[in-house]
C-alpha cells in the first residue's frame, strides 16, 4: 500500500468542531458581516488559492458557516476566471459536506419576476470548455453522476422555509412581495458578456428559466468531493429577451441585488437550524463513498503526485 503525504499548507482550524456548512456568496453578496467572526483561513490547495480567505461565522444560535466570495474581495474575478477548484477543495478540507451557494441571474421567464428567488433543479452547460472543471485527471480518470447536479434534500429545505421571504413584513410598509420558484432550469453561459438576444430567445425555446455565468464548473466539483450542493439564485432582470423590460447591464443587477442581499440573510439564518438536524441525522451520508466507485482508474497504476492531490478532498481513497 502506498501513502504520501500532502506537502501543500494543511487547514488547521482553531476550533475543534467541524464546519460542516459551507456558503458560497456571488455577486452582491460579499460577506456574512452580520454574523459573529470567528476566524479567517487561507489555505493552499493543490489547486491554488481560494478566491477568498475562508471566513467562519457563527450565527445568534450559535451555528457556524464557512464563508467564501465567488469572485473575490471586490470582486476581482470574472466568472472563467473564478478558481473554482481551489474554493471547493478548501471547503471540503476543513470538513464541509454542504454548501449552499448564492448567484444572480437572468429571468427567462415571465413568471420569474426581478428580485423572485429560484431553487433550480437543472443546468444546461453552456460555457466553452476553458474553466478547469474535474479534480480528476494526469492519470486518474474519474466520471461522476451529475443527472441531478442539486442535491433535492437541501432543495427541499431551503423551499420549506421560504415563507420568511415571500411574506411581507408586517412594519406598516407595503413592500412588495416576491416569490421563491423551484424545480427550474439553470443556464449557465461563459460570458462576461451577456447574451445576444437571439441567444436569449434561444434559451427560452430550450425552455430554460433562469441564465447565469457561474454555476459551473462549481456544482461538478462538488459533486466530486461528495459534497451536497444547492444553488439559490436572485433574479436581477429579465435578461434581453423582453421587449418592454431594460436590458441586463451591471447597474441593474447590482441594483436590484442589493435590495434583496437581506432577503439571502434572512433565509440562510432561517435553514440553518434545518441543516443543522439534517447533518446531525446522517441525511447527507449516502454521498460518502460515491466517488470511490466513479473513479475508473485503478490507483496502483496513479503517480504519486495525483494522489497527492486526491488525498486533500478525498483522504484515504487512492492509495
Ligand atoms: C454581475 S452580473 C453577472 C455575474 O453575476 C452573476 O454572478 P454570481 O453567480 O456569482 O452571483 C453571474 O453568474 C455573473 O457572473
Ligand atoms: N442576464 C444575465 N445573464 C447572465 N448572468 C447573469 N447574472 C445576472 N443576470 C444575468
Amino acid at each position: 500500500m502506498r501513502k504520501f503525504f500532502s506537502s501543500f499548507s494543511s487547514t488547521f482550524l482553531k476550533m475543534t468542531k467541524k464546519i460542516k456548512i459551507g456558503v458560497i456568496g456571488g455577486s452582491g453578496l460579499y460577506n456574512l458581516d452580520h454574523m459573529k467572526f470567528i476566524e479567517e483561513i487561507h489555505p493552499e490547495t493543490p489547486w491554488g488559492y481560494p478566491s477568498s480567505k475562508v471566513i467562519i461565522v457563527e450565527d445568534p444560535k450559535g451555528f457556524r458557516i464557512a464563508f467564501l466570495t465567488r469572485h473575490g474581495i471586490g470582486h476581482k474575478y470574472n466568472p472563467s476566471e473564478v478558481p473554482s477548484r481551489a474554493n471547493i477543495a478548501a471547503l471540503k478540507h476543513i470538513g464541509v459536506e454542504i454548501i449552499i451557494a448564492f448567484s444572480a441571474v437572468g429571468s427567462l421567464q415571465e413568471e420569474i419576476k426581478c428580485r423572485d428567488f429560484v431553487i433550480p433543479d437543472q443546468i444546461i452547460d453552456r460555457t466553452k470548455g476553458i474553466r478547469p472543471s474535474t479534480f480528476f485527471e494526469g492519470g486518474a480518470a474519474a466520471h461522476v453522476t451529475f443527472a441531478d447536479p442539486f442535491n433535492s434534500l437541501l432543495a427541499d429545505l431551503i423551499y420549506s422555509n421560504r415563507k420568511c421571504i415571500e411574506e411581507p413584513e408586517n412594519d406598516g410598509q407595503s413592500r412588495p412581495r416576491l416569490t421563491v420558484h423551484r424545480n427550474k432550469t439553470l443556464v449557465c453561459m461563459e460570458g462576461p458578456a451577456f447574451s445576444t438576444r437571439a441567444e436569449s430567445k434561444l434559451y427560452r425555446s430550450w425552455n430554460c428559466d433562469v441564465i447565469n455565468m457561474s454555476v459551473l464548473p462549481e456544482a461538478k466539483l462538488a459533486k466530486e468531493v461528495e459534497i451536497a450542493y444547492q444553488m439559490i439564485c436572485m433574479s436581477t432582470d429579465y435578461d434581453c429577451w423582453k421587449q418592454d423590460e431594460e436590458v441586463v447591464s451591471v447597474e441593474n443587477v447590482l441594483t436590484n441585488l442589493n435590495q434583496n442581499v437581506e432577503n439571502a440573510k434572512k433565509l440562510l439564518a432561517e435553514i440553518l437550524p434545518d441543516l443543522e438536524q439534517a447533518l446531525n441525522d446522517g441525511k447527507f451520508d449516502n454521498l460518502k463513498g460515491v466517488m470511490k466507485k466513479s473513479c475508473i482508474t485503478n490507483s496502483n497504476i496513479m503517480n504519486e503526485e495525483t494522489i497527492k492531490k486526491l488525498n486533500y478532498i478525498l483522504p484515504g481513497y487512492f492509495e
